[in-house]
């Protein structure tokens, strides 16, 4: 049985989806903080299967211990966690609570239980910390790696994934606070009078930041190929995973303009504290150990994510 932290999130609930799909006994641990129960209920009657659901974090060990004791857990797929860029130099300690000791809790359970299979949604961005959310990420790379060279039956990997996007459905889309893609949702659906660019000064083609946006589609193909390889992988493996090209932040807005057939109106201020100019991902790795192509592209994506707004009229 698989353990999915997160699953309830947006990257958490399209992993649910594929391991349902693909037949898989799954209980998902959500702290329902970012993510919703509804999304749960969503992606089980869409797959036709059930999964169990327990409500909590990963902090809290007791209630880990009464999960693991309680289920036959061979594998764990770690995607519980805050991924905001900017709100963790606000806030670094939350991030480092939640992302680093919610981790490292969730390790030692592991470990207590014998439980010797994890995959980690790790993030590009923790190869060169530039936040405290980064640097969450790559601390908990570095304690899987040295757990794993500590005792050669562990399988783990940490996927770094770049910026996913897109959806299955819009009920299963990104509506997180900070992120671009439903920031111009927003303004798409007139929540918002207009998109905030951070930046037109960087040393980019157009001055906007770059970024690898990949479809969530492909990140989860990634990720189920990623389990299979560590049926025959011991150790600490950590890929990059993205679509290997980046894309500027007013390249984005363009195609969604495009796509929308309208003029989506943008203002633009200083650059938010803990962002980078690009975010170069290598995919070559993980399309070799893992036998796996991004097959879908960011028109694709952009369209999955604007079809209820299309379909309203909007
Ligand atoms: O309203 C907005 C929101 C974002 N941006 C810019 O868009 C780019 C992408 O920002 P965002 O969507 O917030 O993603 P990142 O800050 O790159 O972080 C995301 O991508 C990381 C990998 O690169 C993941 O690990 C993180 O969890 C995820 O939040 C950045 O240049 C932002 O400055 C804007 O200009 N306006």
């Amino acid at each position: 049985m698989i353990l999915l932290t997160g699953g309830a999130g947006y990257i958490g609930s399209h992993m649910l989806l594929a391991l349902l799909q693909r037949g898989d006994d799954v209980v998902v641990l959500d702290n329902l903080s970012t993510g919703s129960k509804q999304v749960f209920d969503h992606v089980c009657r869409i797959s036709g299967s059930n999964a169990e659901f327990v409500q909590g974090d990963i902090r809290d060990t007791d209630l880990l211990n009464i999960v693991f004791s309680r289920l036959p857990i061979d594998t764990v797929i770690h995607m519980a966690g805050l991924k905001s860029v900017s709100q963790s130099v606000v806030e670094p300690l939350r991030y480092y609570d939640n992302n680093v000791v919610g981790s490292i809790n969730l390790l030692n359970v592991m470990r207590n239980f014998g439980v010797k299979k994890l995959l980690f949604a790790s993030s590009i961005s923790a190869s060169k910390p530039c936040s405290p959310y980064a640097q969450s990420k790559s601390i908990v790379d570095e304690a899987m790696k040295d757990m794993a060279a500590s005792d050669d039956t562990y399988s783990f990997i940490s996927l770094r994934y770049s910026n996913p996007i897109g959806c299955y459905d819009v009920t299963l889309a990104d509506t997180s606070q900070d992120n671009l893609l439903p920031a111009i949702m927003r303004v798409i659906n007139g929540e918002q009078s207009y998109l905030t660019i951070f930046g037109n000064d960087y040393d980019t083609p157009d001055g906007t930041a770059m970024r690898d946006y990949v479809h969530i589609l492909d990140v989860v193909d990634a990720s189920l190929l990623a389990l299979d390889y560590l049926d025959n992988h011991h150790g600490h493996h950590c890929l990059p995973v993205g679509s290997g090209k980046s894309t500027s932040v007013m390249r984005i807005l363009e195609l969604f303009a495009q796509q929308t057939n309208q003029c989506l109106p943008y203002v633009i201020k200083a650059r938010r504290t803990g962002d980078t100019a690009d975010s170069h991902c290598d995919i070559s790795q993980a399309c070799q150990q893992l036998g796996w192509q991004p097959k879908h592209s960011i028109y694709d994506a952009i369209a999955s994510t604007t079809n209820f707004s299309i379909t309203k009229g909007l």
